[in-house]
């Protein structure tokens, strides 16, 4: 199958993976997340965990991540270094912030930031390995000043690059942004009025975007980044996608470490899908309820309602809201990922001329954690392994036809 891309990871918090989830995004960040990339200065604690990472989201089939490293430069050179060794395709981003209240000491002055992202840039553009490309990254509007969104806006301009950042992941986060941004109508505002908003750009969650933003997404080509787990595990909120594809956003899907615990994008699949059953179910809920207010208002309650049968319910016949299907799941984590990245001409499945990103997947594998007992067809194989399978399954990896997986030496 073709290979799985990851459109939203941060390398250094797979430091913490699977741990520290019980505070909501800004707590977290101040009490969890600043402080471990913050010794990130360290070169050597980076190179130990940055190696973890490429290993394990290659021996899990992402051949194409979108990685935040921390705001240190010389690691997160080490980090395209490293993906670079391990033939992995990368988007790659030195982490910009000049304010942070929450945890001052991880943080940088505007011209710092300015300048080390220009140095981390030229460093990265000129390696060798083509593959792996730098992309400019405010953390988010709150760590950010209006001065430095707007330097990052320009710089991004003129060398054509990417770009990436969070938005609009939970309530305390909006707010907080339009608090320190007055002039703004809304998020993506700030984000638009300075440049940022491109079709090179991905942003991570999108959970509140209202319609009127999606517009705007939609009108950019910006992407946006989907990443289910991390929303449920910091309680953020829900994206929901079947609107932001209905506007015609583009959408990949993010694993999002360490706000999100599972680094394979076969659970980003799983929990997508989930979502939108969650959001279905919600919605479906919501609408019975209004249905029996209305019944009740006009004096007649509709019986099939009352029993919570709905088999004969018009709103439910008419499919007013489609769940994510496991095709649709399955080609957001692979064509979507590289339309979201504007990648979607080199990768993204296995149309004739485009370089090979490949998975081979043997769901017959002997430490296989699923059976196939009985003659199932080919697509029921592949629902099979996406809900079911893991690592144990994929037997090679593939980038630019270059075999990744297994690796080729133990360092
Ligand atoms: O899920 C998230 N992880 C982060 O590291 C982060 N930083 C800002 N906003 C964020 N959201
Ligand atoms: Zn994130």
């Amino acid at each position: 199958m073709p290979g799985m891309i990851d459109t939203h990871i941060h390398a250094p918090q797979y430091m913490f993976i699977g741990t520290g989830m019980e505070r909501p995004l800004l707590e977290w960040l101040a009490c969890t997340t600043f402080p471990t990339e913050d010794i990130f200065l360290d070169v050597e604690i980076a190179r130990n965990i940055y190696n973890a990472v490429v290993r394990r989201t290659l021996r899990n089939g992402t051949t194409t991540a979108c990685y935040f490293a921390t705001i240190h430069t010389d690691a997160s050179i080490l980090l395209a270094d490293i993906a670079s060794q391990y033939g992995q395709r990368a988007f790659i981003g030195k982490v910009c912030m000049d304010r942070n209240d929450t945890y001052e000491k991880y943080s940088e002055t505007t011209e710092e930031s300015i300048r080390e992202t220009e140095r981390y840039y030229k460093s990265i553009a000129y390696s060798i390995y083509k593959r792996v490309k730098p992309v400019i990254t405010p953390r988010f509007a709150i760590s950010c000043s209006e001065k430095l969104l707007k330097e990052l806006g320009k710089f991004a301009d003129e060398q054509d690059l990417h770009i990436q950042s969070h938005i609009s992941e939970s309530p305390a986060e909006i707010k907080e942004v339009l608090k320190l941004f007055p002039d703004y109508k809304n998020y993506t505002e700030v984000y638009n009025r300075n440049k940022l908003l491109t079709n090179k750009t991905v942003m991570a969650h999108g959970c509140y975007l209202t319609n009127k933003e999606l517009h705007v997404f939609r009108e950019r080509g910006t992407a946006i980044s989907h990443c289910p787990n991390s929303n449920i595990s910091l309680c953020s909120g829900h994206l929901d996608v079947r609107n932001a594809l209905n506007h015609k956003v583009k959408v990949g899907l993010g694993t999002d470490i360490a706000g999100g615990y599972s680094i394979s994008l076969l659970d980003t699949i799983r929990k997508a899908i989930e979502t939108s059953k969650i959001l279905y179910m919600e919605r479906s809920k919501r609408e019975q309820d209004n249905n029996v207010i209305e019944g009740k208002k006009k004096g007649k309650i509709t019986p099939n309602l009352i029993n919570g049968d709905t088999q004969n319910d018009p709103i439910k016949t008419e499919n007013s809201y489609h769940v994510l299907t496991y095709k649709e799941a399955f080609r957001l984590a692979t064509l979507g990922g590289s339309e979201a990245l504007s990648i979607d001409h080199i990768t993204g499945n296995f149309e004739v001329g485009k370089e090979f990103d490949a998975l081979l997947i043997n769901p017959d594998a002997k430490d296989s954690p699923f059976e196939l007992l009985s003659p199932i067809s080919t697509e029921e194989v592949l629902q099979r392994f996406l809900y079911l399978g893991d690592d144990r399954n994929i037997k090679a990896v593939y980038v630019a036809g270059r075999c990744v997986v297994p690796f080729i030496s133990n360092n």
